[in-house]
């Protein structure tokens, strides 16, 4: 099924093309990037086998679509979502992005041990902000964020939930033309939840691509107008979202 004639009339943005992505696995179960294993089992390790994560997955994605990707578990949509960042090469086949697609996450640039307020330093700093840039969204981050009373505290010292709303808030404060969210809005509570979506929706009407991987159908109906539903690797379907989430859901009753 196709996306919306609407969408359709948007430049392309995103294009997969016949693509693949195997992993190789140790028969053990391990993943082959576990160096020495071979040498700890004593009777040698069983060899190589592949895992065919994704099998030809094709599809366009346009400007201001926002695209829901959904699936059982281990079908292959956070293999896709790494696919379309560049961070998993494909064995086969390509994706081709009018810009560099970011996932949304500033996580890696953060330090628990200084407080929320030089975090959102650092994060900014990684997303590329200046310093007059960074002192100006400084205000906007942390409202966002409503951490006001524990802006100055150690991250550390932040539950789980609120230092994701600090990573959502700083990451979202910028404007991505192709945005990836895995899974980021099943953190945080149920007001958060519905203010990150919003400002999806919002990142989406300035001209934004936006892709959210959830198990959330409540999410992607309420944030995505198009889903494609990865099963064992295949595109089983695709088109709009209330269609193709009816059909997942009817697979699973
Ligand atoms: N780094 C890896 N090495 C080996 N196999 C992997 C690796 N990452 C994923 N896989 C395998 O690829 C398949 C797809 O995994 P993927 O994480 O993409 O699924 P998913 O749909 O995102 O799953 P979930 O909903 O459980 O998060 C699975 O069989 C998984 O075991």
């Amino acid at each position: 099924m196709a996306a919306s004639a609407e969408a359709q009339q948007q430049p392309p943005v995103v294009v997969v093309d016949d693509l693949h992505v195997k992993y190789q696995v140790y028969a053990s179960g391990k993943s082959a990037g576990d160096a020495g294993i071979r040498g700890l089992l004593k009777r040698g390790a069983r060899g190589l086998q592949e895992v065919h994560a994704l099998k030809g997955v094709s599809f366009v994605a346009h400007k201001n679509e926002s695209i829901g990707i959904i699936g059982s578990n281990g079908s292959g949509k956070s293999t896709l979502l790494r696919a379309i960042t560049g961070l998993t090469p494909p064995s086969s086949g390509a994706v081709y992005a009018s810009s560099r697609p970011n996932l949304l996450g500033v996580g890696a640039a953060l330090i628990n041990d200084v407080s929320g307020n030089d975090n959102i330093t650092l994060g900014c700093l990684a997303l590329g902000y200046s310093r007059d840039e960074i002192e100006e969204l400084r205000p906007k981050i942390i409202e966002f964020s409503e951490l006001q009373e524990f802006i100055d505290f150690p991250m550390r010292t932040y539950s789980s939930g609120m230092s994701a709303r600090l990573k959502f808030a700083i990451a979202a404060s910028k404007q991505h033309d192709i945005l990836i969210v895995d899974e980021a809005l099943a953190v945080g509570d149920a007001k958060f939840r519905a203010r990150s979506e919003a400002r999806i929706r919002e990142i989406r009407e300035n001209a934004g691509t936006v892709f959210l991987v959830s198990h959330s159908m409540k999410s992607i109906r309420d944030t995505c107008n198009r889903s494609i539903w990865i099963e064992k690797g295949v595109l089983r379907l695709d088109g709009p979202t209330a269609d193709v989430v009816k059909a997942y859901e009817a697979s699973r009753k």
